[in-house]
């Protein structure tokens, strides 16, 4: 009988008050998603002993202390037991060297997986402090580590303070910020499927966001610090608004492939990678939705050719598919698809969340309301929400309480309200936080001064966070932050220009703002021109 089935003979019924755990996990050794996921699998196994209720992003940093060994993989969870603290710490350790095989060399050192417990409460919620030899809660080194404290602060609201220090532990990670150590700054990695070919390592895309105080508010904030994303439009279809599918031609990929080899070639010159978006079915307002049928029979033969093509370098494209369809998305990540792109926020297909969280690629969570023919009419964010009104929802900027019913929130908050319902919804499907990016969809429900607000409030939607009636927190502290404004309407109004494809010169304005307010990846159409509008925004307001 092994130790840990030894530790729980506790057999758990209905009345079985469940004691509350967060953990810190890191790895530098091997392939660390993989080692962190096997480590969860592991606590899973430990049945009704152990559930896993959120996890945080995974984060890469630096090594700590000893600085002579690779960069961590590091993230918190939060978890229920039925364990005491030291029954929770045989696991950890259980799971460890028993599990994972991880030999200790010395302190600090290399390991394939830590688990560490950083705070316990009792089942009444109280927290527990234990000083002992070989256990100490709260983790005695926690206040001093980014790499606990961020990913702490994605499943803990705003006014949760540390037992000891009695301080909210928002305001410690903020407090550890404003020593100014870079090395404390995370990058946020969202895994994608595969490994990168010459160096077998995990393929991610990566953000790094630094916390930036405002000399005169003092508030803090997270800003993006990292190089923007290219998410270049290939829409297989003969009728998108925006091209006309003038690179469609089913019977002819190689046209497609020549186009995309040009254009992947111009935007590698000024940046490291370039993110295909492959879309078989047109979203446009009111547009006419193609069978299934046919949209798999568009985009799978050109996402099977993007990834057979020598010219199209397989770490530097990542392809991701433009669908709302979870059969298409299976059958594209099955092709070569890194990332599925569904502007429906789950809400067109059922099985979208669950099937996205079985693949484990990125998705992206994008706002909308109600369908394709009836999203434009839906454009009512004034305050009529009775959980608002009746202040059942309580919504947080930067960690500081904010009224929605203030004109200048309503927008961003009403967004932000709506997306952490689906957010909510694809974590209880079991899609991983780290596996997200947001997009509070231009055009999609929106009309022109909304698409305009949704621009310049998107340091606000970055670090929006709310709870929710039922007591349940959200936060969208460091996702990443996709906008899609290439060619749209709003763009033609104001610029009086009918004809989309005229459009680019003016896109490539609003992506330099798009840029300069956060965001973290553009789709665009024009990615030759767009790259260079990127990586000139880049340089001004990203300083990269
Ligand atoms: N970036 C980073 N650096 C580190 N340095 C030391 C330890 C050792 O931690 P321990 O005191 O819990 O063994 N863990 C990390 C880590 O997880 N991430
Ligand atoms: N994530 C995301 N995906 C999208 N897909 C299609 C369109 C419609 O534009 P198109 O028909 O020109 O592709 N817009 C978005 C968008 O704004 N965000």
């Amino acid at each position: 009988v092994d130790q840990s089935t030894a530790i729980a003979t506790t057999s758990t019924d209905i009345n079985t008050k469940y004691n509350t755990a967060y953990l810190a996990f890191g790895s530098n050794v091997g392939d660390r998603v993989s080692n962190i996921k096997l480590a969860f699998d592991a606590l899973k196994r430990e049945n009704e002993k152990i559930v896993i209720l959120d996890q945080s992003s995974f984060f890469e940093s630096e090594p700590m202390y000893f600085k002579d060994q690779e960069p961590f993989i590091n993230g918190c969870i939060k978890i229920k037991t039925i364990l005491s603290p030291h029954e929770l710490l045989r696991v950890c350790k259980h799971i460890e060297y028993e599990v994972l095989g991880r030999v200790k060399h010395f302190d600090n050192g290399p390991r394939s997986i830590d688990l560490d417990i950083v705070l316990y409460q009792n089942a009444d919620n109280e927290p527990i402090l234990i000083n002992d030899e070989d256990l100490i809660i709260p983790h005695p080194r926690m206040l001093e580590r980014s790499f606990v404290l961020e990913p702490l602060c994605q499943l803990l609201p705003p006014t949760t303070r540390h037992p000891i220090t009695a301080e909210p532990i928002w305001n410690h990670l903020d407090e550890l910020y404003a020593k100014g150590n870079d090395e404390d700054n995370l990058w946020l990695v969202t895994p994608l499927p595969g490994k990168t070919l010459n160096t077998k390592k995990e393929k991610f895309l990566k953000f790094k966001t630094v916390t930036v105080k405002d000399p005169i508010t003092n508030l803090s904030k997270r800003e993006s610090v990292s190089p923007t994303y290219i998410m270049h439009i290939l829409n297989v279809t003969p009728d998108s608004f925006s091209d006309g599918g003038k690179y469609y031609s089913p019977e002819n990929i190689s046209t497609t492939l020549h186009h995309l080899v040009q254009v992947t070639q111009e935007v590698l010159k000024l940046h490291d990678c370039i993110i295909i978006d492959v879309g078989g079915c047109s979203t446009r307002p009111n547009s006419e939705q193609v069978s299934e049928k046919n949209e798999l029979g568009r985009v799978i033969p050109i996402i099977s050719a993007i990834r057979t093509c020598k010219e199209l370098p397989k770490d530097k494209v990542i392809i991701s598919v433009d669908t709302y369809r979870s059969t298409v998305s299976q059958q594209a990540f099955e092709a070569g698809a890194d990332i599925v792109n569904d502007i429906s926020g789950g809400a067109f297909d059922s099985n979208m969340f669950s099937q996205s969280a079985r693949i484990g690629g990125g998705y992206v969570l994008s706002h909308t309301r109600g369908t394709i023919s009836t999203m434009n009419k839906l454009t009512d964010y004034t305050w009529k929400n009775t959980d608002v009104m009746e202040g059942k929802y309580v919504h947080y900027i930067s960690g500081k309480e904010i009224d929605p019913k203030n004109e200048q929130l309503t927008l961003i908050t009403t967004i932000g309200q709506e997306l952490s319902v689906r957010f909510l919804a694809a974590l209880d499907s079991g899609l991983h936080r780290g596996q997200m990016i947001l997009d509070p969809g231009l055009g999609f429900a929106k009309n022109l001064d909304q698409n305009l607000e949704i621009i310049r409030t998107i340091p606000l939607l970055k670090n929006y966070s709310c709870v929710t009636p039922d007591g349940r927190f959200v936060t969208f502290k460091n996702l990443p932050i996709l906008l899609g404004p290439s060619r749209k309407k709003f763009i033609g109004t104001i610029t009086m220009e009918p004809e989309p494809h005229n459009r680019d010169f003016a896109t490539g304005s609003v992506v330099a703002s798009c840029i300069g307010y956060g965001t973290d990846i553009v789709r665009v159409h024009d990615s030759i021109n767009c790259s260079k509008s990127v990586k000139i925004a880049d340089k001004i307001y990203k300083k990269v």
